[in-house]
């Protein structure tokens, strides 16, 4: 070998070394996009068995929807996920735990967007306005960070003519004016179809059927019949489903007594404090369950377990 050739491949190595390694640690301080960064799949997979409680459809579709998507070097459209089901069963809760996977700082991160129907799109009057807005902030964030994840709560309020605005992102489009948005999360939260859930839920709880046994299947043709062709709830005149945009529909059981109780197992835990199982009692027996005659289900899910811990 030639000194000088030698020489040279050093230098350009070790500029190349120190360049990647000033990156790494550019992004342990600021925040980085980092589109091929891969899912870790097993850690998202613990992380859900352990802290999700009595969801084992949604976990298990979740996980599914997630590593296909990330796993795919070359999306043909950004994956849309749907999440549907009662109050305080875990929709806003699994978002955050599917953003932290994602984006090292979860709801926090620059690359998240969370938005709230009756908080960020109130008036009725205002629809032009929100199209335009949410267009351009979409369209900015998903230049900034092509695997940006946006969350839309109560999506059933969503007035159908701001979901047209985000439609033609959703769709299989390779560019829109430069821009790619097949490496962009989309997903969605909305109460609708919880009543059949709950019922099919109760179905099989009548019949003596263990919960664990609801299979997706199960609730697919009832959501469909229910939610999808029901004309009058809101999402739907979209057109989301009519084409075919939404990728998984993920249905969150209601919550029973025991469930309860894992919450505010957690809760207490999460606070640093001992659990105490006369508490854990008192909170739970403090939730009202329905149907009126069985009781099973809480009717407000988890949802206001913290607060209620707070007078124990
Ligand atoms: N299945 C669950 N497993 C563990 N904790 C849960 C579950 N469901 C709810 N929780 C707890 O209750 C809190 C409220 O639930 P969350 O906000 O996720 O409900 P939601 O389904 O989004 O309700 P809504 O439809 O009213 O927005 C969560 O922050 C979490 O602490």
């Amino acid at each position: 070998f030639e000194p000088i050739s030698v020489g040279i491949a050093i230098g350009a190595a070790s500029a190349l070394t120190g360049y990647l390694s000033y990156t790494d640690l550019y992004c342990r301080f600021a925040e980085c996009c980092r589109e091929e960064q891969p899912l870790n799949a097993s850690a998202l997979k613990q992380e859900l068995e352990e802290k999700l409680f009595g969801q084992h459809l949604a976990t298990e579709v979740i996980l599914k929807a997630l590593t296909g998507f990330k796993n795919n070097k070359n999306p043909k459209k950004p994956l849309t996920l749907s999440l549907h089901g009662w109050a305080g069963t875990g929709k806003n809760f699994v978002s955050q735990i599917v953003a932290e996977n994602l984006h090292r700082k979860g709801l926090k991160s620059n690359f998240v967007h969370l938005f709230v129907s009756t908080l960020h799109f109130p008036h009725e009057q205002q629809i032009k306005l929100y199209q335009d807005q949410l267009q351009s902030w979409i369209r900015g964030n998903v230049s900034a960070c092509a695997s940006s994840l946006f969350i839309f709560d109560e999506m059933d309020k969503l007035h159908p003519g701001v979901i047209d605005a985000i439609k033609p992102f959703l769709d299989y489009y390779e560019q829109i004016d430069g821009v790619s948005y097949r490496k962009a999360i989309f997903i969605f939260l909305s109460n609708a179809g919880g009543d059949l859930i709950t019922k099919t839920a109760l179905d099989f709880w009548r019949a003596g059927r263990k919960r664990e046994d609801i299979q997706l299947k199960d609730l697919e043709p009832v959501l469909s019949v229910g939610v999808f062709n029901n004309k009058h709830s809101g999402l739907w005149h979209s057109g989301l489903i009519d084409r075919n945009l939404i990728d998984y529909f993920i249905p969150f059981l209601p919550l029973e007594y025991r469930h309860v109780k894992m919450c505010v197992r957690a809760e207490m835990k999460a606070r640093g404090s001992a659990v105490d199982e006369d508490i854990v009692t008192s909170v739970a027996d403090e939730m009202t369950f329905f149907p009126k005659d069985e009781k099973i289900y809480s009717d407000k899910g988890c949802k206001t377990v913290q607060s209620r811990l707070d007078f124990h």
